[in-house]
C-alpha cells in the first residue's frame, strides 16, 4: 500500500441540478463491483438525500472530513457538508447554487494541496450557470490553473486531454470561440502543450517515448498552403522544434484522416488544435468510458467527458461508467511520484 492509498479521493458536487449526484451515488452502490477507491463527495447532504428517493436507491449518507472517509466509505456515501442554499430540483439548474458549486471545487484544491486528500475528481458543472453567477472562468480547467497559481505564485499552463480506451486526444485552444482559434493558435501556445503532455504521458501513464501526433487546423492540414498557412507557418515549426528537443511529435496531419482504426495506432495522443478536433472523436469512440484528465497542474484532476444531462437527472437512467473511470484514473495517477505536491 502507498502513502497515496491511505488518502481518499474529494469528489466535487457540480451543478446539484444535474446528474452529479446521480452518478456519484450509483458509483458508490457499486463500489465493490468497480473495486472503486473511497472517495469523499463535497456537497450537500441534502441534495443527496432527496436525489437518492427520486432513484429509489438507499444510501446511508455520513457527514464527515476528509480524514474520515475512508473508514466510513465501506458502510456510507462520505460528505464534507457544503450547503447549495436553496431546494434543488433535478434538472432545473439555479444560479443560487453557483456559489455552492464554486466553492466545492476550492474545497477539493485545497485539500488537494493541504494533503488530505490525494487528488480530485469532479462532477459536471453548468458553465452558463455559473457565468450567470458571474464566475470569471471558461471551465473546471481555466479555474482549477487559477486556484494553483493563488496557491503556489506560480502560474501553469492547465492542458486538458480526453482519455478513453480507443484515443487520448488534447486540444491546445479549449474553451474559446472557434473565431478566436487562428489567433490563439501560436507557436508557443503549441510547444508548451506538448511539453507538458509528453512530461505527463511520461511520468503519469508510465509511456516512456509518448508519439505525438499534430492535427493541421485547415482542412488537409493546408494542402501547401492552398487552404490556409497556419498548418505550415504554426505547426510545423512548432513540431520541427519540439522533435530537437527529443520529443516524438508528428504532423500536422489532415484531421479528417488521423482517427481512424489504423491510423490511431501510429500514435499515442493526438494533439489537436481546437476544443471539438479532440472532442469530437474521443466521444464518438468512448462516450461512456472516456476521462477528462487536466494536465499541467500541481495535483491530480479527472473528470467524466459528459455534462450535467439535465434532461435525465433524477431519473434513474444516467450511466456512471464515465464517473467511475475518472475515479479510477485519478487514483492510478496518484500514485506516480510527479503527482504528489
Ligand atoms: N466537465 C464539465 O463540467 C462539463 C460540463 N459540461 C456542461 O454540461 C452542460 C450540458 O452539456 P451538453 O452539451 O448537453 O452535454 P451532456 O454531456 O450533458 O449531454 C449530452 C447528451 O448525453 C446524455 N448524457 C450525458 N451524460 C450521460 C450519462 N452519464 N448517462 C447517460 N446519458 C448521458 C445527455 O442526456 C444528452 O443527451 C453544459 O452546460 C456544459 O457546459 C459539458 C461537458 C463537461
Ligand atoms: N467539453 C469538456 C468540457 O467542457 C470540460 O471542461 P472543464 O470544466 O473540465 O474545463
Amino acid at each position: 500500500m502507498t502513502a497515496a492509498d491511505m488518502l481518499p479521493l474529494a469528489l466535487s458536487q457540480g451543478d446539484p441540478a444535474g446528474i452529479g449526484p446521480d452518478i456519484a451515488l450509483t458509483a458508490w452502490l457499486n463500489r465493490e463491483q468497480y473495486q472503486l477507491p473511497p472517495f469523499i463527495f463535497i456537497g450537500d447532504p441534502a441534495v443527496l438525500e432527496v436525489r437518492a428517493r427520486e432513484l429509489e436507491i438507499e444510501v446511508p449518507i455520513r457527514e464527515t472530513d476528509a480524514a474520515g472517509a475512508i473508514s466510513a466509505f465501506s458502510n456510507a456515501f462520505p460528505v464534507l457538508p457544503i450547503s447549495t442554499g436553496v431546494d434543488v430540483v433535478a434538472g432545473e439548474p439555479h444560479v443560487a447554487t453557483a456559489k455552492g458549486t464554486i466553492a466545492s471545487i476550492e474545497t477539493a484544491v485545497s485539500l488537494c494541496f493541504d494533503g488530505k486528500v490525494r487528488g480530485m475528481v469532479t462532477n459536471p458543472i453548468a458553465k452558463s450557470v455559473l457565468y450567470e453567477a458571474g464566475f470569471g472562468f471558461p471551465g473546471h480547467t481555466e479555474f482549477l490553473a487559477d486556484l494553483a497559481k493563488r496557491r503556489t505564485g506560480k502560474a501553469c499552463r492547465p492542458v486538458m486531454m480526453l482519455a478513453g480506451p480507443k484515443l487520448k486526444a488534447v486540444p491546445v485552444t479549449i474553451h474559446i470561440p472557434i473565431r478566436d482559434v487562428p489567433n490563439a493558435l501560436t507557436e508557443t501556445a503549441i510547444l508548451e502543450t506538448c511539453r507538458i503532455v509528453a512530461a505527463d504521458l511520461k511520468a503519469r501513464f508510465g509511456l516512456e517515448h509518448p508519439r505525438l501526433a499534430v492535427a493541421g487546423l485547415n482542412p488537409h492540414a493546408g494542402e501547401d498552403g492552398a487552404i490556409g498557412h497556419e498548418d505550415e507557418e504554426i505547426i510545423h515549426p512548432a513540431i520541427m522544434q519540439l522533435r530537437k528537443e527529443g520529443i516524438d511529435a508528428f504532423g500536422p496531419l489532415p484531421a479528417d484522416t488521423m482517427f481512424h482504426d489504423e491510423a490511431r495506432h501510429r500514435y499515442d495522443v493526438a494533439i489537436c488544435m481546437y476544443h471539438d478536433q479532440a472532442l469530437i472523436p474521443v466521444k464518438a469512440l468512448g462516450f461512456d468510458d472516456s476521462v477528462n484528465v487536466t494536465l499541467g497542474l500541481p495535483f491530480v484532476r479527472t473528470s467524466p467527458d459528459h455534462g450535467t444531462a439535465f434532461g435525465i437527472a433524477g431519473q434513474g437512467i444516467a450511466r456512471a461508467n464515465s464517473l467511475v473511470a475518472a475515479i479510477r484514473l485519478a487514483a492510478d495517477i496518484s500514485q506516480t511520484a510527479e503527482a504528489q505536491i
